[in-house]
């Protein structure tokens, strides 16, 4: 019997496998504090200051330019309190990414169940799941399914039209489709 819960990312990546979208990495604004970044991983990196010229900054570069700038090497003071916040800022970015991003929101609720891994091969085991190493906590993959779990009890509680139902039972077909336990 197959797997009955698909598995996205963990054997190449979510961009080789077709999902870049999930990635920090991808380009779409996120307004956050009054200021619109290209990326996700621009509005991430700017809550390590609270400098509001250097979060201007951190909307001026590509999203390989925000996480260099704001990493280890890149200079800039991490907030005292990092390691305890940043799961916490993280999932403050991903509502947002998601929530200003409505075709996003359709693509990451159409995932279904699947299971959502930052395979990577940059060995990082907090964010992701490094595929050399064969471990990871993936807590962007957790805050992904998190997200996902809050736009679908949005979309429940929402009042429902027409095409919003015909979308939802195909996207549920199509995941029943991909998982099917009879194959
Ligand atoms: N797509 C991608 N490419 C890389 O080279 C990466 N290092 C990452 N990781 C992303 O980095 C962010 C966290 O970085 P820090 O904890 O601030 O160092 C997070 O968005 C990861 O997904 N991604």
């Amino acid at each position: 019997m197959t797997n009955p819960i698909p598995i996205i990312g963990k054997a190449k990546g979510f961009k080789k496998e077709g999902y870049d979208w999930l990635s920090n990495m991808y380009e779409c604004d996120v307004e956050l504090g009054g200021v619109i970044y290209p990326s996700a991983e621009n509005a991430f990196q700017s809550l390590k200051t609270d400098d509001p010229q250097i979060k201007q900054q951190f909307s001026q570069m590509t999203p390989y330019n925000a996480k260099q700038f704001g990493g280890r090497t890149g200079g800039l003071r991490l907030p005292d309190d990092w390691d305890t916040t940043r799961l916490d800022h993280m999932l403050t970015v991903l509502r947002a990414k998601f929530a200003q991003n409505p075709e996003l929101a359709d693509k990451l609720l159409a995932t279904g169940g699947a299971e959502l891994v930052e395979g990577n091969f940059w060995n990082d085991t907090f964010w992701g799941y490094s595929i050399q190493k064969g471990e990871g906590e993936n807590w962007l993959g957790c805050l992904l399914e998190r997200v996902r779990r809050e736009l679908r009890l949005k979309a429940l509680l929402e009042p429902i039209t027409a095409p919003k139902l015909i979308k939802s039972v195909a996207s549920n077909m199509k995941l029943m489709a991909e998982s099917a336990p009879w194959e």
